[in-house]
């Protein structure tokens, strides 16, 4: 017999926000925990039991009906995706396989339990031209990535299961064996290494730090809660500031910082140039109450430190 409890299924556990989810949820008495990833759990094990772990490759419809099967979720947290913006540019095929082709499959799943679609979506659905964005806005993305997650979030909507988007902005923060870097991550390293970085100046984000966004999740999951949520940080900041902050926090060489902009600083994938998002639907239905930018920084330097010793 299954428990009484809120039976939480996750994907892409082994990922960023996966992890912090994971890390939340597992001693919450009032849930049962199944975090899934790709392949083998590269999270710390639970030998306590406090968490189920499974194996979901999403975009396989047959491994994500016989884990619904199995599981019977009441909430599923859906993480998992190709994030790198720029392999996604080039490798089309493998990111509308990650991005939608596994929503489809989720959604699918869903409608037969009734379960709770708790997607995560993303800024790069917008085009980045009048920023910062309430949820009503109309999207218009510049690439790839973004063409993907708009994709995936007209079939949650579509979907006939209560469903609840997440739409989140430039994550920052720490766990293991990360799949891609984040600009708190990546200009601290290069800092201490000496080398210069060129940082634009002329975009504009409301970055996220990882703890945040899942509390934001975990809001929407206990609360049922159903349509779309902005869920970023607060603060409406250029790379380039982003990055003389790091600096100053961690006491490293601000003159290798130079400041540019998308003209001369260009990715394989278009960015949008002015994203963020007003948060006050989130703070109001939900309480949520993310983190400034700088205390963001200095909770990841903690965490930071306790990974080094
Ligand atoms: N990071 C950011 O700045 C932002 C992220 N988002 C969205 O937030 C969500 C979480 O992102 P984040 O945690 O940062 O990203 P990560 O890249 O850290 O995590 C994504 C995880 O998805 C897994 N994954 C990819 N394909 C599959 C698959 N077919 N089956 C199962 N798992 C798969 C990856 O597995 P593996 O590790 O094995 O490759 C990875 O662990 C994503 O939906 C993303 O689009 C939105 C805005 C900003
Ligand atoms: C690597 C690099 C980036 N940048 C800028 C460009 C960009 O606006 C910002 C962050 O660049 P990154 O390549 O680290 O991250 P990026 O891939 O742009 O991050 C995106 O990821 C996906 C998953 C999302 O959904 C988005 O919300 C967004 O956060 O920093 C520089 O100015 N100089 C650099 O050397």
């Amino acid at each position: 017999m299954k428990s009484e409890k809120l039976r939480i299924l996750v994907t892409g556990a082994n990922g960023l926000l996966g992890q912090k989810l994971v890390n939340a949820l597992k001693r919450d008495p009032e849930v049962e925990l199944f975090a899934s990833g790709k392949g083998e759990s590269r999270l710390p094990k639970a030998w306590d039991g406090s968490y189920h772990w499974i194996s979901i490759d999403v975009s396989d419809k047959g491994q994500v009906e016989n884990a619904f099967a199995e599981i019977q979720p009441h909430t599923l947290i859906h993480t998992a995706a190709m994030t790198q913006v720029d392999d996604c540019e080039k490798d089309k095929e493998g990111c509308w396989n990650a991005n939608v082709i596994a929503v489809a499959n989720l959604v699918a799943a869903a409608e037969v339990y009734q379960t709770h679609f708790v997607h995560v979506s993303t800024d790069f659905i917008f085009d980045g031209e009048n920023g910062p964005y309430t949820e009503d806005a109309d999207p218009n993305p510049v690439n790839f990535y973004g063409w993907s997650k708009l994709a995936a979030e007209r079939l949650v909507m579509k979907a006939k299961t209560p469903w609840a988007i997440a739409r989140t902005i430039l994550v920052y923060g720490i766990a293991q064996d990360m799949s891609r870097s984040n600009i708190i991550l990546w200009v601290k390293k290069s800092l201490e290494q000496g080398k210069t970085i060129q940082v634009v100046n002329d975009q504009w984000r409301t970055p996220t730090l990882a703890e945040d966004l899942a509390d934001g999740c975990i809001l929407i999951a206990k609360k049922g809660a159903t349509g779309v949520f902005n869920i970023s940080g607060k603060d409406l900041l250029t790379p380039y500031q982003m990055a003389v902050m790091t600096a100053d926090y961690f006491g490293l060489d601000k003159g290798l910082i130079q400041e540019s902009n998308s003209r001369l600083f260009t990715q394989p994938a278009k960015r949008p140039p002015k994203t963020g998002f007003i948060i006050d639907k989130a703070v109001r239905d939900l309480g949520y109450a993310p983190k400034s930018f700088s205390d963001g920084i200095g909770i990841l330097a903690k965490q930071l430190i306790l990974a080094e010793s």
